[in-house]
């Protein structure tokens, strides 16, 4: 099988969407860089784009090494006012970050043609004063240093409310790029009790081209919501590719406001991280469901889009280069030195395994935090 990464240079996103085909999205980046000891947690500012470019450049290989077509720039939490908010210790500013982190998903996704995907993120200012005219000079701020550098399309990503994301899909939509929008919310809806679907066709109207979530809850609960939102696209008679970034971690007990909500976040979560075998599960359910932009957030690892790939081996022709060191469904096992383990080589023990926690003495489930 030919290992590929990325796309055929020159396919932009909506091309390959429209074509029916699929995206394999990248991983989670500030939790993951703060597990490695580049970010901050509480901050999850990306200020490591400057600081410490060899660790963001890393692991965007993981991800195009795990399939990835697309390559997030690490510019979450990158607005002005979350800086300042964030206290900004360093003094690096959000211009200085952003256009790091531009060249550095650059960089990488042109070793493997991938695209670059510009990404704005929720705003403190929108919870202070919902003022539309402030928080979208502050999103066409940060559009304005991408512009500087070659990005394929915009994600504007982790919004609660739908009317804050339809603002930064209205600014960037007037660079004449692709926008994909995602919404880190329950089947509830959002945090102002809009319903999914009714929140897809305020995105869509509003001009994005890919609508859906990202973070917060489980694969489960995010598939869902984003069979919601495709009810009300339809209902509505509205187009809109569908996009998915679920947390890599089981949140069965979570409600609205996902696993921040929980005892464990964020720094005792890992009992609750998905299996690759769970994204496995994952993907297919999720293309099943007629979604085509299929990713993760927090808690994916290079491992978990493998995985991704392999279940979508078929549709998308080829395998990453990281399954040379994998093998399907743990077939590798079958050169083990000890027979037990070689028994494991075959997709039917994995499917079927019940994995234990190994802790006795923990509940399988929280109780969430009310927000
Ligand atoms: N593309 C981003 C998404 C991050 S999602 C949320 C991270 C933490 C939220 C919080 O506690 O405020 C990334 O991969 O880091
Ligand atoms: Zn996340």
């Amino acid at each position: 099988t030919l290992f590929r990464t990325g796309l055929v240079l020159g396919t932009k996103s909506s091309d390959k969407l429209n074509a029916g085909e699929v995206i394999v999205g990248d991983g989670g980046m500030v939790l993951q860089l703060e597990r490695r000891g580049y970010v901050k947690a509480g901050h999850w500012t990306p200020e490591a784009a400057v600081q410490n470019p060899e660790a963001v450049r890393q692991l965007h290989r993981e991800f195009l090494r795990a399939g990835a077509d697309v390559l997030q720039t690490f510019t979450f939490y990158c607005s002005d006012d979350k800086l300042e908010l964030s206290g900004n210790v360093t003094n690096i500013t959000g211009a200085q970050i952003n256009e790091a982190a531009c060249d550095l998903a650059r960089e990488v996704a042109d070793e493997g043609n991938a695209l670059v995907a510009g990404c704005v993120s929720q705003t403190p200012c929108y919870l202070s004063n919902r003022n539309e005219t402030e928080v979208k000079s502050l999103f066409k701020k940060q559009m304005d240093e991408f512009l500087k550098k070659d990005i394929d399309f915009f994600i504007a990503e982790f919004f609660r409310y739908a009317e804050e994301a339809a603002w930064a899909v209205q600014v960037l939509k007037t660079s004449g790029k692709t926008v994909g929008a995602t919404l880190c919310i329950s089947p509830h809806g959002d945090m102002n009790g809009l319903p999914p679907g009714e929140c897809a066709v305020h995105l869509v109207k509003a001009g994005a081209d890919i609508v859906g979530v990202n973070c917060h809850l489980d694969p489960t609960a995010c598939i869902q919501t984003v069979k919601l939102m495709k009810e009300g696209l339809d209902k509505a008679g509205l187009k809109g590719h569908l996009m998915i970034q679920p947390l890599g971690c089981q949140t069965p007990e979570c409600n609205l406001t996902g696993y921040i909500s929980l005892p464990e976040y964020p720094f005792a979560l890992e009992c609750r991280t998905l299996t690759r075998w769970d994204v496995h599960k994952y993907a297919r359910e999720a293309y099943d469901a007629g979604i085509r932009y299929i990713g993760g957030c927090c808690g994916f690892e290079a491992y978990h889009i493998r995985a991704i790939s392999e279940e979508l081996r078929a549709e998308r022709g080829f395998l990453p280069p990281a399954s040379e060191k994998h093998g399907l469904w743990g077939a590798g096992l079958e050169l083990h030195t000890k027979p037990w383990v070689r028994a494991r080589a075959q997709r039917e023990y994995w499917e079927n395994l019940l994995p234990a926690s190994g802790r006795p003495k923990c509940p399988s489930m929280a109780t969430p935090a009310d927000e």
